[in-house]
């Protein structure tokens, strides 16, 4: 991997049939996205669905753009943060994208972190059972993770993205441009996701993120590269196993507890955001597979002092205000999607980059864990 790569234009490409798409990934892709997309695809109509922080800096230039390529527009803006994933919300966006007449081959486009992102596919994927679906991801988090790989959906208060649908988008248009308004903690918070594919199976990734990371924060080519890797690495475990009959579970490193904590903040996003969530978890994953016997607690220690060398929080006792007890955090562990039969899924590894799907983790053992990690 090289830091100085071209800062030009990427493209992944999504293998997967007649479900098949392309990630573009670059600077100035809002202003070119109406051509991208008339050229494209055949709808000519759109309903863009965007949130409250997005819409004063870039819904101007996307919906100019769409017209100008001759796709008109109708347009929603929603608060931003996590609690807008929810059936209120999914009812708005079902009545607007109604209300503009949007077609099948029409376009629902979501101009938006991942919060606007699941929200909208979801609702692309149950209005007429069905409607042509873009992403024009402008959070970190998004343009490497939520935009890619087809998972839509809502929160419940029983936990996380419980109520949802695969559904892919068309085309994903991750302008490069946009990450530059992002806050601060919004980014580190995208960067988990970036580490995550590392601790995966990509151990070289992992060791060149942490001799650049900072070239990664600083933009250009090492920020594009860093992209780029992320979305073909998330696009080849999409690829092999599209609805998460088994090894898709892997993206799901550090999420199981990370989910349990974004539920236990009844998702404020002034107490905990997502990235920062998946950043404790996949430290806790690392450190109860050392406890488990399974991989060195020296392997734990890296994937902390890197997390924490960004900024990340790495520890529970970082989250503000009180957490529920670990017994609660445990019942909201069994409502995962991964449980099968009562039985708990883990993200476990052996060591960085050598993470693997464990079925049948003892909930005791994970009890007694979260006992011990609880900040109290
Ligand atoms: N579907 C998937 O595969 C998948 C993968 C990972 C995460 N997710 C979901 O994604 C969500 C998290 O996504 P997120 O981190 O993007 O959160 P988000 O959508 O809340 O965006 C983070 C914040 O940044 C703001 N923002 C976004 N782009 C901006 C920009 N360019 N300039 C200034 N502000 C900007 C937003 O308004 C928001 O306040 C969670 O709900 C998580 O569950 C889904
Ligand atoms: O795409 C996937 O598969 C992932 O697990 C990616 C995760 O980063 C993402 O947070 C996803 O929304 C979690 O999915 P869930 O099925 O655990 O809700
Ligand atoms: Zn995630």
């Amino acid at each position: 991997m090289n830091a100085d790569a071209s800062a030009s234009e990427r493209k992944v490409h999504v293998p997967l049939g007649e479900r098949a798409y392309d990630i573009l990934i670059g600077p100035g892709l809002i202003a070119r996205a109406g051509t991208e997309i008339a050229s494209r695809l055949k709808g000519r109509k759109a309903a863009v669905i965007t949130d409250a922080h997005v819409a004063p800096l870039y819904l101007d230039a996307l919906v100019q753009s769409l017209e100008a390529a001759g796709i008109a527009s109708a347009t929603l803006v929603l608060p931003a943060g996590e609690k807008t994933k929810s059936f209120e919300h999914l009812m708005t966006v079902c009545d607007k994208v109604l209300e503009a007449r949007i077609e099948r081959n029409d376009h629902v486009i979501a101009l938006g972190g991942g919060v606007i992102g699941d929200l909208a596919g979801f609702a692309a994927g149950i209005v007429r059972r069905g409607v042509r679906f873009v992403q024009v991801p402008t959070s970190l988090l998004s343009q490497v993770d939520s935009s890619v790989g087809g998972k839509t959906g809502i929160n419940s208060r029983h936990g996380k993205n419980l109520i949802g649908v695969f559904h892919q988008p068309d085309l994903v248009l991750a302008d490069t441009d946009v990450l530059n308004s992002l806050s601060a903690r919004e980014f580190r918070a995208g960067y988990a996701e970036v580490a995550k594919y590392g601790l995966i199976d990509k151990p070289d990734f992992f060791s060149w993120l942490e001799a650049n990371w900072q070239a990664v924060f600083a933009g250009g080519a090492a920020r594009i590269e860093a992209i780029a890797t992320s979305c073909q690495a998330k696009s080849d475990v999409v690829v092999a196993d599209e609805r998460e009959t088994g090894q898709r579970a892997l993206l799901n490193l550090g999420h199981t507890f990370g989910h349990a904590l974004e539920a236990a903040t009844a998702y404020d996003s002034a107490r905990l955001v997502h990235g920062e969530g998946v950043s404790i978890g996949m430290v806790l994953a690392h450190e109860f597979s050392a406890r488990m016997n399974l991989a060195s607690k020296d392997d734990a220690l890296r994937v902390e002092t890197h997390l924490k060398a960004v900024g990340l929080p790495t520890r529970m006792s970082e989250i503000p205000g009180a957490l529920p007890p670990a017994e609660m955090l445990m019942d909201t562990i069994a409502q995962d999607k991964k449980v099968k039969a009562g039985k708990l899924t883990f993200i476990l590894t052996r060591g960085i980059g050598q993470s693997f799907v464990a079925d049948d983790v003892p909930a005791s053992e994970v009890l007694s864990f979260l006992k011990e990690k609880h900040p109290r």
